[in-house]
C-alpha cells in the first residue's frame, strides 16, 4: 500500500501534489460535515421528545440561558432551525467540493494521459519497433482511466470514511470505552480477514484484467487498421473471436473485482446488526432499565449506521487498490522513460561537402546478435545523387533510417561535414532531409494538409504546396480531378486515392519545404511507367543543387543517379568492409 501510495505521488507533478493534498483535506471535511448534518438532528429530535432534556444537558441548558429564551417551545424552534441550517450548510460544502473533486478527478486524466502521450512521442524510434502501438494507445486511453477512477477515486474515498470511522469511534469511546475498542476489533478483523482471503485473487485478477485490456484493444485496431485483409481473408470472424475472447476476460474481471470489493457489505451489515441487538440485550440483562438502555442504544444505532458503510468504502478502496495496482505500475513506469528533449528551434544541418557513415554497427533490439551492418562505411558527397540497391532484406531501408538518425548506431557515427549527428543536433539534420518512405502515411486530412505535413491549417503556404506538388507530378490530378482541389479530404490514411496518387503525396511531402537533402526509399514503386519517367525526370533535374539518396528495386528507378552503390553483394551477417561511393 506504501509502494502505490508512492508511485500514485511520483505520477503527480509537484502541483498536482499539493492540490491532492487540498483535495484530500476537503474529502476529510466533506465527510465529517456529512456526519454533522445528521448528528445535529439528534439534539432536536430529543429535545422534541422530551423537552426536559433542554435543563438536564449541560451544552442545551448553557445555550439555552446564552440566548436568553424565554419558553421550550421556542428553544425548540431555535434548534430546529440551527439544524436545518447545518444540514443545508453541508450540503452546500460537499456540492461545491464534489465538483471541486470531479475537476480534480478529470483534469488529472487529461494531465497524465498528455504527459504520458508526450513521453511516448519523445521515445527514440527504436521503441517503437518493441512495443506494440495498440497497447501504447490503451495505455493512454483506457488505464489511465482504470487508474483514476478505480485506484485514485476510492483511495480518496478510503481516506475519507477513514476520518468518518475515526470519528464515530471516538464518540462511542467518550462515551464507552470498551465497546468502542470493540466495535473497532470486530470490524477490523471482519474485513481484515476478508481482505486476506481474497487479496491474491484480486491482484491475479488485475493482472489478467490488464493482459485481456491490451488483447481487446489490438484486436480491435488490428482488424480495423487492415480491414482490406481481413475482407479477403474472410478472417473478421477470428478476429472477432480474438476480441470477444479478450472483451469477456476483461468484462468478467471487472464484475468480479466488483463483486468482491462490494459484496462484504451484507455480511458485515448482518454482523453489525446482530451485534446491535446482542449489546442491547446484554445492556437490558445488565440494568433491567428500557430508559437507561435507550439513549446508549440510539447511540449504537446511529454509529453503526454510519460506520458500516464507511468501513465497507474503506475495505473497497483497499480492494480497488489490488486491482488496479498493475495499471499504476504500468503508467508510473513509462511516464518515468527517459525524457528526451523535444526538438525546437530551426537551425539547419546542410551538408557543403558530404555526409558520411563510419564504422557503423547496428543490429535490431529484437535481434542483438545479428547485426544488419558491422563496420560499414559510406560517403555521399554533398549534391551528388546516390542510388542505392540491394536485394530484398539486404539493409536499404535499415541504412536509410541510420541516415536519418531515426536508428542510432551501436559502433561509428554519421557525420555531416565531420560534425558528428548526435541527439543535440538531430533535429536540425532531420530539418535539411525531404524523406520519402516506403509506406507513405496519410492523414485524415486535407490534401494541402498532407502535403504540409504537420504545419497548422492557417500556416500552410499554399504556393509551396503547389510547387511541391506540380514537382511530384501530382499537381494536374489535384487541381483538375480533385471537388475540392486541395482543400479535398483524403480519407483514412489517404484511402480515397490511388497507391500512386498517395506516393505522389508523399513525394510532394519530401519536397515542400525544399530541403537540401532529398531521401527516397522506393518512392516510385507504385507509378506507372509514363509517370514514374516524368517523376524520375523531375528529381534528375533537382540533381546538383540537393544530395539526394535514392533506394530502388528496379533498376530504371536509379538510371538518374551518379553513383550506385550495391549492398547485397555480401551476407547480412557479414557485411563488414567499406563501400565507399565516390
Ligand atoms: N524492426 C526490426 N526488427 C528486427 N529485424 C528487422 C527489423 N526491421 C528489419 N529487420 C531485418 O533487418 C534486415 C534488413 O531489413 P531492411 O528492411 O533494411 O531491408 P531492405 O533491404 O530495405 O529490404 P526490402 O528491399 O525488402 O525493403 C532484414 O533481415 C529484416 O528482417
Amino acid at each position: 500500500m506504501l509502494r502505490d501510495l508512492a508511485k500514485i505521488r511520483d505520477i503527480l507533478t509537484p502541483a498536482e501534489r499539493r492540490k491532492a493534498a487540498w483535495m484530500l483535506l476537503l474529502v476529510v471535511l466533506m465527510a465529517l460535515a456529512e456526519t454533522l448534518g445528521v448528528l445535529s438532528i439528534m439534539p432536536f429530535l430529543s429535545v422534541l421528545g422530551r423537552p426536559a432534556v433542554i435543563h438536564e444537558n449541560p451544552f442545551l441548558q448553557a445555550a439555552y440561558a446564552h440566548w436568553h429564551f424565554r419558553d421550550e417551545r421556542g428553544f425548540i424552534l431555535a434548534l430546529g432551525l440551527a439544524s436545518i441550517a447545518i444540514v443545508v450548510a453541508s450540503s452546500l460544502f460537499k456540492t461545491v467540493t464534489l465538483h471541486a473533486l470531479n475537476r480534480f478527478v478529470h483534469m488529472e486524466r487529461h494531465s497524465i494521459s498528455a504527459r504520458l502521450l508526450s513521453r511516448y512521442l519523445r521515445q527514440p524510434y527504436e521503441f517503437f519497433l518493441t512495443r506494440n502501438s495498440s497497447i501504447l494507445g490503451k495505455n493512454l486511453l483506457s488505464e489511465v482511466d482504470q487508474l483514476l477512477f478505480e485506484l485514485i477515486q476510492p483511495l480518496s474515498q478510503l481516506f475519507a470514511q477513514g476520518a468518518i470511522v475515526l470519528a464515530m469511534a471516538l464518540l462511542i469511546f467518550l462515551y464507552d470505552p470498551a465497546t468502542a475498542i470493540g466495535i473497532v476489533l470486530v470490524l477490523g478483523l471482519l474485513y481484515g480477514a476478508i481482505y486476506g482471503l481474497v487479496r491474491k485473487r484480486l491482484a491475479r485478477i488485475g493482472l489478467e484484467r490488464q493482459a485481456a485490456n491490451g488483447r481487446r484493444y489490438q484486436a480491435a485496431s488490428e482488424a480495423l487498421s487492415g480491414i482490406k485483409d481481413v475482407k479477403i481473408t474472410h478472417s473478421a470472424a477470428a478476429y472477432q473471436a480474438q476480441f470477444e475472447k479478450a472483451s469477456r476476460l476483461f468484462s468478467r474481471h471487472m464484475a468480479t473485482n466488483d463483486t468482491l470489493s462490494q459484496s462484504p457489505l451484507y455480511l458485515v451489515e448482518a454482523t453489525g446488526y446482530s451485534m446491535l441487538i446482542v449489546v442491547a440485550l446484554v445492556l437490558l440483562l445488565r440494568s433491567n432499565d428500557i430508559a437507561h438502555v435507550l439513549p446508549a442504544l440510539g447511540l449504537y444505532g446511529f454509529a453503526a449506521y454510519r460506520m458500516l458503510p464507511a468501513a465497507q468504502v474503506m475495505y473497497r478502496g483497499f480492494a480497488k487498490l489490488r486491482v488496479s495496482s498493475a495499471a499504476l505500475e504500468s503508467i508510473h513506469r513509462d511516464l518515468a522513460l527517459p525524457d528526451e528533449p523535444a526538438a525546437s528551434g530551426d537551425a539547419l544541418l546542410a551538408p557543403q561537402r558530404e555526409i558520411r557513415l563510419q564504422g557503423i554497427r547496428y543490429a535490431y533490439p529484437s535481434a542483438p546478435d545479428k547485426p544488419v551492418f558491422d563496420g560499414f562505411d559510406l560517403a555521399i558527397p554533398a549534391n551528388a545523387s546516390i542510388g542505392i540497391a540491394g536485394r530484398s532484406g539486404a539493409g536499404k531501408s535499415t541504412l536509410m533510417d541510420l541516415l536519418l538518425g531515426l536508428l542510432r548506431p551501436e559502433a561509428g557515427t554519421l557525420s555531416v561535414d565531420g560534425v558528428a549527428v548526435d541527439a543535440g543536433n538531430v533535429a536540425a539534420w532531420q530539418r535539411a532531409i525531404g524523406y520519402v518512405p516506403q509506406h507513405i502515411f496519410l492523414a485524415d486530412a486535407s490534401v494541402a494538409e498532407n502535403i504540409a505535413f504537420g504545419v497548422p491549417r492557417d500556416r500552410i503556404d499554399m504556393q509551396a504546396v503547389e510547387r511541391a506538388a506540380r514537382a511530384a507530378q501530382i499537381h494536374d490530378f489535384v487541381a483538375n480531378e480533385l471537388p475540392n482541389g486541395y482543400a479535398t479530404d483524403v480519407g483514412d490514411r489517404g484511402i480515397r486515392l490511388s497507391g500512386g496518387q498517395r506516393q505522389r503525396v508523399g513525394i510532394a511531402r519530401a519536397l515542400y519545404r525544399d530541403p537540401p537533402v532529398l531521401f527516397l526509399d522506393e518512392a516510385t514503386s507504385a507509378l506507372d511507367a509514363q509517370t514514374e519517367e516524368a517523376l524520375n525526370e523531375a528529381i534528375r533535374s533537382l540533381s546538383g543543387s540537393k544530395t539526394i539518396v535514392v533506394i530502388a528495386h528496379k533498376e530504371a528507378s536509379l538510371r538518374g543517379c551518379q553513383e550506385v552503390v550495391n549492398i547485397g553483394v555480401q551476407s547480412i551477417d557479414s557485411l563488414h568492409g567499406t563501400t565507399e561511393a565516390q
